[in-house]
């Protein structure tokens, strides 16, 4: 009897029915994995049904690969795991894919890759291959390699003569300035994970010095101190620009699907507290063109913002509606009673001790009107949730929607994308994502009251709305 292997299979073909059903009848089909990267192909992703029958079968699919494939063969491939993100990194850092894409036609010789990106073409070839394998590149024909829709994200956009300056990440989405980013420290970081949670002195701590980055660095140097390095400068640029890629993923301007930004006024005050180059904030200003707006962060990161809305919204900037302030967050918050403080991608990169200051200090600037608007992935369990308190608070069942048996009930590796962003947090940051339960609980102690979650489509990024209490 293989039971639950026709039942993951069948979960598999269901999907794949409803997909194709709702495809034919919109017009749209599913991107071709062997053409490069092309947004319009992710269309269908729209259609009703559609993002419960894709991650159905995503979930169904590595299930069954997880039961299907010999145990022991499985427990290696994941011991290597490392292995993808090297060698993705070679083929970055040697701009294959924009090496491909400027050849033309149907794929490029090895040699002929390697000869452009001054590597050894014997070397080159095995670690294409194995990206190949995984759907990263193909290989069309022995040695020749052609761009698919994955390989063709590794490209910036631009010339191969223009990816030496240390800006080249400027003015693109943002995936591959975050893929730098990951592909280079933090991958290095996560590998000293175990000597860091083994070693009595970092195992228990809450510093950020005590991160699995500072054991790799060789100091107990905090992440965002060590990119304020003047040698890090190419390293804090993409850091900025990769902020954004939360943005362009986020497309069709979903921020504004959960708090009512648009119902803000000329009376209203939103702090982007921490906000970096302000990508959070640009789509809010670009929609509600009265409300104002401050971008509080780290003074090395105010000029970059300054420059980024001289791009993109230079008008704001003029009129004064958008302002930049060095800030520490840490220090009493200078801006007394604004309508909404506003926390995106924040709290995750701090431990809880430091949470509770970043909480306090913005509970006692604020005003009994005073909104505090959280933006963080949300941790599920991976068995099934008993709801406790936080099961009441509105907005919260349509997010908490578990997958039906046999799939786990976090959807697995069709919701895996939180579970790698919390360890990454732990990597760089000793920090972490957290349960909904974890953050009600930090707010209460910071004399806060949680009170929405206004869940995102896309589940990436929900929005927790609480007052003071
Ligand atoms: C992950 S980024 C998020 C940026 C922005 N909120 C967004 O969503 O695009 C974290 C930001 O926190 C800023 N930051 C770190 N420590 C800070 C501090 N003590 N005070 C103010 N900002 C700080 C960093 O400079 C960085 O811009």
């Amino acid at each position: 009897m293989a039971a639950r292997v026709l039942q993951l299979a069948k979960l598999i073909s269901d999907s794949a029915a409803t997909i194709d059903k709702a495809c034919t009848e919109n017009g749209t089909s599913v991107p071709d994995l062997d053409a490069p990267f092309d947004p319009r192909g992710e269309m269908f992703r729209s259609h009703a049904g559609v993002s419960v029958a894709v991650n159905t079968a995503i979930s169904a699919a590595n299930q069954l690969l997880a039961t299907l494939r010999p145990a022991p063969s499985s427990i290696l491939q994941t011991s290597s795991g490392f292995v993808h993100s090297t060698s993705l990194r070679v083929a970055f850092e040697a701009n294959v894919s924009t090496i491909i894409k400027e050849a033309g036609g149907d794929g490029l010789h090895v040699d002929e890759i390697a000869a452009k990106a001054k590597i050894d073409p014997k070397k080159l070839v095995r670690i294409l291959r194995f990206l190949a394998t995984h759907h990263v590149f193909l290989e069309t024909q022995p040695d020749v390699f052609a761009n698919n829709r994955l390989s063709s994200l590794l490209d910036i956009g631009k010339p191969l003569s223009e990816l030496h300056s240390v800006n080249k990440f400027e003015g693109t989405s943002g995936l591959q300035a975050l893929l730098a980013r990951i592909l280079d420290e933090s991958a290095k970081a996560r590998s000293y994970t175990w000597e860091t949670l083994h070693d009595p002195k970092s195992a228990f701590s809450e510093e950020p010095g005590d991160s699995p980055f500072c054991t790799f660095i060789g100091k107990r140097e905090p992440y965002w101190d060590w990119l304020e390095e003047p040698e890090q400068a190419p390293q804090l640029a993409a850091l900025g620009v990769g902020m954004g890629v939360m943005d362009s993923m986020l497309a069709g301007g979903a921020i504004l699907k959960g708090f009512d930004f648009k119902s803000l006024t000329e009376n209203d005050l939103i702090v982007d507290v921490g906000g970096g180059v302000g990508n959070a904030v640009l789509p809010i200003a670009q929609a509600n063109p009265s409300v104002r707006i401050i971008v509080q962060d780290r003074a090395a990161v105010i000029e970059d913002g300054i420059q980024h809305w001289k791009q993109k919204l230079p008008a704001a900037l003029d009129s004064g509606r958008v302002t930049f302030q060095p800030s520490d967050f840490f220090a009493p918050q200078s801006v007394k009673g604004p309508s909404v403080f506003f926390v995106r991608h924040i709290l995750h990169n701090w431990s809880d001790k430091y949470v509770g200051q970043i909480l306090s200090n913005l509970r006692a600037a604020a005003s009994p009107h005073t909104k505090l608007l959280i933006m963080d992935s949300i941790m599920h369990y991976v068995c099934r949730d008993p709801a406790g308190e936080e099961g009441t608070v509105p907005g919260w069942e349509s997010m908490r929607n578990d997958a039906p048996p046999p799939l786990l009930p976090n959807w697995g590796m069709a919701g895996a994308q939180t579970y790698a962003s919390d360890l990454q947090m732990m990597a760089m940051h000793n920090a972490q994502e957290r349960t909904l339960l974890h953050l009600s609980k930090l707010l209460k102690g910071a004399g806060w009251r949680l009170i929405r979650v206004h869940p995102d489509p896309s589940h990436l990024n929900p929005q927790v709305e609480a007052v003071p209490i």
